[in-house]
C-alpha cells in the first residue's frame, strides 16, 4: 500500500480565497490543527508579502513543530530570503512553466526558466532549505517542456515537483495520464495542486495519485483562489475508501479542523459539504432509512464514527412507514393510521420547508385523532 503525502495549503492558496485573511492567532491555531490532524506538509504563506507574514509563518513553524511546514515563494533569490527570515526549513519555489504564462512573465523565455531554476534553487540548498520546485500552470505546458523542466529540477537538486493544474482545467483521465508519462520520466517526489474550477480538483487529485504523484496538495473546506482547490478531508478519506494507499491524517480531527477554518474565514460550512457538513451522515429518505435500519452498510459508504460524527435518521418530505415507526418508537400506531400520518407528514414538511421534529409529529398523529 503507498503511503500518499497530504501536503495542506490553506494557510497559503487559502488564504487566497477571494475575502479571507487569517491573522497570526488564526494561521497558527489552524496550523496546530492540522499538525494534530496528522497533515504531512503546511505550506504557511508567501513571505514575499512582507514581514508580517514572515512572523506569521515563523509563528506557524512555531506552532506545529512536528510538521513539515514550507515557505511559498517565486523563483526569486529575494523570495527565498524572504523565507529564510521566517524559519523554515522546507521551501516550495514556483515558476511559471506554460508557454502563455512564460510570454507575459519573462522576457528570457522558456530558457529565462530553466536558468532560474539553475539558478535559485542550488542558492536556496545552499542557505540550507529543502526545496520542492512548482511548476504554475503545468497543465498547460508543452509536454516536452516540462519534461526538459523535470530534468533542470532534478540537476539543481530539487526532491519534488508540484504540478499544478492553476486554471482547473484537467479531467481525471488526462491527469492520471499526464502523471503516468511524468512517473516514468522522473524519480523526483511528485505533487499534484488541482483548482476547482470544473468542480473536478479533488477527483483529479485522486486521479494524480493513480497515475504516480505522491503528494496531494489541498485545502480545508477546498478553500482556495477563485472556486478553489482539492478539498483536503474530501481527498483524505478518498484514498484509504477507494483502496489507493494510506494517509497519515486522523479522520476524526477533520471535522473539528473543518470548524476553525471556517470561523476563520468567515464562510460557513455548506450543510451538504463531504465529511463535515451538517447532513453529510443524516438521511430522511424512507427506502434509505428502511435498509440502513435492519443495516447501516445498505446506503452508508463511510462509517461516520471514522469522523467522530453520528448517523441522523430525520423526518420529511420523504420518509416511509419504517422511519415513522422507528420515530413513535413505543407508541402502538395501527397500519392505517401510519399511513395517513405519511400523507400529514408530507404536507408539514412542504409547509414548514425543514425536517420534522418528533414532537411535531405527535402532534400531527392528536389531530389525526380528533
Ligand atoms: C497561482 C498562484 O496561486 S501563484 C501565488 C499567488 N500568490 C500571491 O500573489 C501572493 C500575494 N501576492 C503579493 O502579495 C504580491 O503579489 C507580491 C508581494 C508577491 C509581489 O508584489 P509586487 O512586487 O507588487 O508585484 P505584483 O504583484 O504587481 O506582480 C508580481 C510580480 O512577480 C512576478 N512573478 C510572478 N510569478 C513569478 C515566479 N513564479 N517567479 C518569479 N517572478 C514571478 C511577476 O512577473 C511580477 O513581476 P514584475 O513586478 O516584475 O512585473
Ligand atoms: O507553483 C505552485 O507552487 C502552485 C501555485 C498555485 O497555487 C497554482 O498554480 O495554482
Amino acid at each position: 500500500m503507498p503511503r500518499f503525502r497530504i501536503n495542506d495549503t490553506t494557510l497559503r492558496d487559502g488564504e487566497q480565497t477571494p475575502g479571507v485573511a487569517f491573522t497570526i492567532a488564526e494561521k497558527t491555531a489552524i496550523a496546530a490543527a492540522l499538525q494534530a490532524a496528522g497533515i504531512d506538509e503546511i505550506e504557511a504563506g508567501t513571505p514575499a508579502m512582507g514581514e508580517e507574514e514572515v512572523a506569521a509563518i515563523a509563528a506557524v513553524a512555531h506552532a506545529a513543530p512536528r510538521a513539515r511546514v514550507a515557505a511559498w515563494c517565486r523563483m526569486t533569490e529575494s523570495d527565498v530570503a524572504a523565507a529564510l527570515r521566517a524559519g523554515v526549513r522546507y521551501a516550495n519555489l514556483s515558476i511559471s512553466v506554460s508557454d502563455r504564462q512564460i510570454a507575459a512573465k519573462y522576457p528570457g523565455g522558456r530558457q529565462e526558466v530553466l536558468d532560474r531554476i539553475a539558478h535559485v534553487v542550488p542558492l536556496a540548498l545552499d542557505k540550507g532549505l529543502t526545496v520542492s520546485v512548482g511548476g504554475e500552470d503545468s497543465s498547460r505546458a508543452d509536454p516536452d517542456f516540462l519534461h526538459t523542466v523535470l530534468d533542470a529540477i532534478a540537476a539543481a537538486g530539487a526532491y519534488r515537483f508540484r504540478f499544478a493544474d492553476t486554471l482547473g482545467v484537467l479531467d481525471p483521465f488526462a491527469t492520471e495520464a499526464i502523471f503516468r508519462r511524468l512517473r516514468a520520466r522522473t524519480g523526483l517526489d511528485l505533487e499534484f495542486h488541482g483548482h476547482d474550477d470544473l468542480g473536478l480538483a479533488a477527483a483529479n487529485t485522486l486521479a494524480a495519485l493513480r497515475g504516480g504523484a505522491n503528494h496531494a496538495s489541498v485545502c480545508v473546506l477546498g478553500l482556495g483562489e477563485r472556486a478553489g482547490n482539492a478539498a483536503l478531508e474530501q481527498v483524505a478519506a478518498a484514498i484509504p475508501r477507494l483502496g489507493l494507499g494510506c494517509v497519515g491524517t486522523i479522520m476524526a480531527d477533520l471535522p473539528p479542523l473543518a470548524d476553525i477554518v471556517a470561523a476563520a474565514s468567515c464562510r460557513a460550512i455548506p450543510p451538504g459539504q463531504p465529511i463535515v457538513g451538517e447532513t453529510a451522515f443524516t438521511h430522511e429518505s424512507g427506502i434509505h432509512v428502511s435498509g440502513l435500519l435492519r443495516d447501516p452498510g445498505t446506503y452508508e459508504a463511510l462509517d461516520p464514527a471514522l469522523f467522530g460524527r453520528e448517523r441522523r435518521i430525520l423526518l420529511g418530505k420523504h420518509s416511509g412507514s419504517a422511519a415513522l415507526r422507528d420515530a413513535l418508537d413505543g407508541l402502538d400506531v395501527p397500519h392505517v393510521v401510519l399511513a395517513d400520518l405519511l400523507i400529514r407528514l408530507r404536507a408539514h414538511a412542504e409547509r414548514v420547508k425543514r425536517s420534522v421534529t418528533r414532537d411535531e409529529v405527535v402532534s400531527l398523529l392528536a389531530s389525526a385523532a380528533e
